[in-house]
C-alpha cells in the first residue's frame, strides 16, 4: 500500500531529527511514542539547559510528524483525484493512484483495478534511505533551520528500504514465510549482511542495546555453531490481570530458558536475530550437539558426513569471482535463477576474505534494485529448494517451529537472550475470541508439523535427545485435548447418571497420584521458583491452559484430521490488532467484547456439566440418596476445581458484565440452585428415591443394561 510507503517515508524524515537526539542525550526508550509517554524523563546527556530546549523541538517535530501520518489517508486520495482530474480520465477508465513526486503507485490503488489490487500487483523495491558512509558522519552546529546542535554527534542513519513482492491471482504466497523468504533474497541483494533481525510488523525495540546483547551470543568464542538468538516476545496494552494468559509467561521464561540449557530455545517467529546463512541451507562447522551429558549422542549415524570441513573456505576467491559456487551447501539452481543473488552467498558465508569487495557492493545503484525487484517476484521460487531446504519453511502456519526445527537437526545450537528493558514489544490479541482463534492457529500449525516429513521422531541424530522431546511435546501438545475433554466431564456427569467409570481408589492408586501430584509440584515450584513468574502468573497459565485446550486444541485437531485425510489447506487468519489511540477510552475495552465462535461451545458445555454434575450431587445428599456426604465433597471440589480453571473464559464471555467478578459467580450459583431444586422436586428426574437403586431405576433400562454390560462401571459412594 502506498500509505505503507509514505508513512515509512515520514518516518524515515523524522528519523533524521529523532536518532541524533536520541545518541546526543541517551534516550531510552527509544520509541518517541513510549518515550513522551513517560512520567519522567531522566536525564543522561549533557547541560541541562540543551537537553530541555531540544526535547521541547523534538516533542514539537513528533506532534507535526504524527499528524501528518494521519493526514496520509485524506492527503493521498486528495491527490490522486487532483492528478486523475488533470488526466482527464473518462467514464470506466482505472483510476490510479498517485505518489507525492507524480509517478503512478504500482502497488494496490485506493480504487483497485487490474494489476493493482490487493494479491495483485507488481513487486516494489524503493530506497528510502541509502547506505550509511563507512566513517563516521558529525551532524551541523546548530543554526536557523537547524535548531538542534549536532557537531559532536554521529548522524548516520541505517539503510531502509520499502518492498513489497510481486502477489498475483491464484499463485500461494506462502503467507508469512513466503514474505520472510523474498526479503531475505531482497536484503542479500541490497546489503547482505550476515546477520538479520526478524520482528512482527505488530513488534518494535524497545532498548537500544538488544541488538549488542543478541550478537554477543554469535559473535564469541565457540559460538560460530549458533544459528539464531531468540529473545523472550513481550506485550504491551495487555490487561492487568492478563485474564487470558497473554503474557505466557510460563513458556517464554521457563521452556525457552530451559531450552537454552540444551541446544537450544525454539524459533517463535519475532525477536529473533539470525545469522543469515544458516536460512541458506548451510551446516554449522563443528557438531557439538548433545553437550556434556550425550557428547556420543550427537550426529551418532552421521559421522563421517562431518569429516570434511563444513564452512571451511574450499574455494579460492578467483572461483567465487567466476561465478563458480562450488561451496554451496545445495546445488545453485535451488536457489533460484538469480546470478546476483547466488553470488552474494559465498560473501554472506564469509564475511572476512570478501570484506573489500562487500564494502564496494553497497551502493543500491538502478541495477542493484532491478535485481531486487527480480529476486521478490511470485514465481521466482518455482522449482527452487525455497520454503523446503532453504529459507522459511512452508507447509505450516506456525513457521517458526519449523524453521527453526530444521535448523537444529543440522546440529546449529540457538541461544536465549533475555534483557532488561524488554529488548522487544508487541501487542497481543486481548479479546477472548481472537486469543482462542491465535491459539487455534498455533495449535494447528504444531499438528501440521507433527504430519509433514518434518516429524521430529524422524529428525537426524544431531538433534539433541531432549531437545527431541521438545520438539514432540510441541508438535503434540493439541492432543492434550482429547483426554482433558474427558477429565472434564466424566466425573461431573457421573454424579449425574450414578455410575464410575473409576474404580474405588486402590492404595496404590494413591501411591500413584501422590507420585503424580508431587511432580507437578516441584515442577511448580521451579517454574515459579526459577523462571521468576509469580504464583498468580502461573494460576492464569494453568487456567488458559484448560480453556485452550478443552476449545482450540480440540479444533486443531480436528482440523488437522481433516487436512491430513482430505488434503485442504489450513489458512492463516491474521491476529486482530487493537486499534491504537485515544487514551481516554477504556484501553481495555476489547477485552469484554463477545465475538461469538463455536470455539466457545465446549468451554460452556464443560462448565455447565460441572455445575450440573456438583447440584445434582448436592440435592442428592439432601435428599438422603446418597449418605457418604464426605466423598460427595470431594467429587464436588474437583467439579469447582474445573469450574475455577474456566474462570476467566466465563468472564470473558459475559461481556461488559463480566468486569464485576460477581456476576460470574452470581450465574454459576443460579445454575446451580435451579438444577439442585429441580432436581429434588421433580420425581420422574430423580426416580423413587431411596441410596444407589434410585440412581439405577432413574434411566431405567438404560442404565441397567450399562451397569451390567461393563464391570468397567462403579456405583459409588
Ligand atoms: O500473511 C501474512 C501473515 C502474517 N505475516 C506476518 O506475521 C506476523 C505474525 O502475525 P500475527 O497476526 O501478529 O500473529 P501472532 O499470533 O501475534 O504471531 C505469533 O505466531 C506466528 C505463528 O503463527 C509467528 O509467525 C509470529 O512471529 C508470532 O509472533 C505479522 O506480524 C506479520 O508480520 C505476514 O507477513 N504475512
Ligand atoms: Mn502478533
Amino acid at each position: 500500500m502506498l500509505l505503507t510507503y509514505e508513512a515509512m517515508a515520514e518516518a524515515a524524515k523524522f528519523a533524521t531529527v529523532w536518532v541524533p537526539f536520541c545518541r546526543k542525550h541517551g534516550i531510552e526508550p527509544r520509541g518517541p511514542e513510549s518515550y513522551f509517554d513517560l512520567k519522567s524523563h531522566p536525564y543522561m546527556g549533557r547541560s541541562q539547559e540543551d537537553f530541555v530546549n531540544d526535547r521541547r523541538r523534538v516533542r514539537k517535530d513528533y506532534d507535526e510528524f504524527k499528524a501528518r501520518i494521519n493526514g496520509l489517508d485524506h492527503d493521498i486520495k486528495q491527490r490522486s483525484d487532483a492528478y486523475n482530474a488533470a488526466r482527464g480520465l473518462k467514464d470506466g477508465e482505472p483510476r490510479a493512484t498517485w505518489m507525492a513526486d507524480g509517478t503512478q503507485w504500482e502497488g494496490t490503488w485506493v480504487e483497485p483495478s487490474e494489476n493493482h489490487r490487493k494479491g495483485d500487483h507488481a513487486g516494489i523495491v524503493l530506497v528510502l534511505l541509502n547506505h550509511p558512509s563507512h566513517s563516521r558522519q558529525l551532524g551541523p552546529p546548530a543554526s536557523a533551520d537547524n535548531p538542534l546542535d549536532l557537531s559532536m554527534v554521529d548522524v548516520r542513519l541505517p539503510m531502509l528500504v520499502y518492498v513489497s513482492r510481486e502477489k498475483r491471482p491464484g499463485h500461494n504466497h506462502q503467507k508469512k514465510a513466503g514474505a520472510m523468504n523474498a526479503l531475505t533474497r531482497c536484503s542479500a541483494v541490497l546489503s547482505n549482511s550476515p546477520f538479520i533481525l526478524n520482528l512482527d510488523c505488530d513488534h518494535y525495540i524497545n532498548n537500544s542495546q538488544a541488538l549488542r546483547a543478541g550478537i554477543c551470543f554469535m559473535l564469541g568464542r565457540d559460538s560460530d555453531t549458533v544459528a539464531f538468538v531468540q529473545f523472550p516476545q513481550r506485550f504491551e496494552g495487555v490487561d492487568p490481570t492478563d485474564l487470558y494468559a497473554n503474557h505466557n509467561r510460563i513458556f517464554f521464561d521457563g521452556t525457552l530458558r530451559a531450552l537454552d540449557g540444551m541446544q537450544g530455545p525454539i524459533y517463535v517467529g519475532t525477536g529473533c536475530l539470525f545469522r543469515r546463512i544458516t536460512l541458506y541451507g548451510f551446516d554449522p562447522p563443528r557438531i557439538n550437539v548433545g553437550g556434556p551429558c550425550f557428547p556420543a549422542l550427537g550426529g551418532m549415524f552421521a559421522k563421517a558426513k562431518y569429516e570434511k570441513p563444513g564452512l571451511e573456505l574450499t574455494t579460492t576467491k578467483a572461483a567465487v569471482a567466476k561465478g563458480k559456487h562450488g561451496f554451496l551447501p545445495m546445488p545453485k539452481k535451488s536457489y533460484g535463477k538469480s546470478d546476483a543473488f547466488a553470488d552474494t552467498i559465498p560473501m554472506a558465508s564469509h564475511p572476512s576474505p570478501f570484506a573489500a569487495a562487500s564494502a564496494a557492493s553497497v551502493v543500491a545503484d538502478e541495477a542493484t534494485i532491478a535485481e531486487a525487484v527480480a529476486v521478490c517476484a511470485a514465481a521466482y521460487e518455482k522449482k527452487t529448494g525455497w520454503g523446503s531446504d532453504i529459507g522459511w519453511v512452508y507447509g505450516t502456519v506456525t513457521e517458526d517451529v519449523v524453521t527453526g526445527y530444521r535448523m537444529h537437526i543440522k546440529g546449529w545450537r540457538s541461544r536465549y537472550c533475555s534483557i532488561y528493558p524488554h529488548a522487544f514489544i508487541g501487542t497481543a490479541p486481548i479479546n477472548l475470541t481472537e486469543r482462542l482463534f491465535q491459539v487455534l492457529r498455533w495449535s494447528t500449525g504444531s499438528l501440521e508439523i507433527f504430519f509433514s516429513r518434518n516429524n521430529p521422531l524422524f529428525g537426524s541424530t544431531f538433534l539433541h535427545p531432549l531437545q527431541r522431546v521438545a520438539y514432540i511435546n510441541i508438535t503434540t501438545y493439541p492432543f492434550t485435548a482429547i483426554f482433558l475433554i474427558f477429565y472434564t466431564t466424566v466425573p461431573a456427569l457421573s454424579f449425574v447418571t450414578g455410575h464410575f467409570i473409576v474404580q474405588r481408589p486402590t492404595t496404590m492408586f494413591y501411591v500413584y497420584l501422590a507420585i503424580v501430584l508431587g511432580t507437578l509440584l516441584i515442577l511448580a515450584v521451579l517454574e515459579v521458583k526459577w523462571a521468576g513468574v509469580t504464583v498468580f502468573e502461573w494460576f492464569r497459565n494453568g487456567q488458559f491452559w484448560m480453556t485452550a485446550s478443552c476449545s482450540a486444541y480440540l479444533a486443531a485437531v480436528c482440523q488437522v484430521l481433516v487436512k491430513v485425510v482430505f488434503r485442504r489447506d489450513i489458512s492463516f487468519k491474521l491476529t486482530s490488532k487493537q486499534p491504537a489511540g485515544d487514551e481516554k477510552k477504556d484501553p481495555y475495552a476489547d477485552l469484554y467484547v463477545v465475538r461469538w465462535t463455536w470455539l466457545m461451545v465446549t468451554p460452556i458445555i464443560i462448565i455447565l456439566v460441572n455445575i450440573i454434575g456438583s447440584a445434582v450431587a448436592f440435592a442428592k445428599v439432601l435428599d438422603g440418596e446418597w449418605t457418604h456426604w464426605l466423598k460427595v465433597a470431594g467429587g464436588v471440589f474437583f467439579n469447582f476445581w474445573v469450574l475455577f480453571h474456566l474462570y476467566p473464559f466465563a468472564k470473558g464471555i459475559l461481556g461488559r458484565h463480566g468486569k464485576t467478578p460477581v456476576v460470574v459467580l452470581v450465574w454459576w450459583a443460579f445454575t446451580f440452585v435451579i438444577t439442585a431444586v429441580l432436581y429434588i422436586n421433580i420425581p420422574h428426574i430423580h426416580g423413587p428415591g431411596g441410596k444407589h437403586g434410585g440412581a439405577i431405576g432413574r434411566h431405567g433400562g438404560d442404565a441397567h443394561h450399562h451397569g451390567k454390560k461393563f464391570d468397567g462401571y462403579y456405583l459409588w459412594p
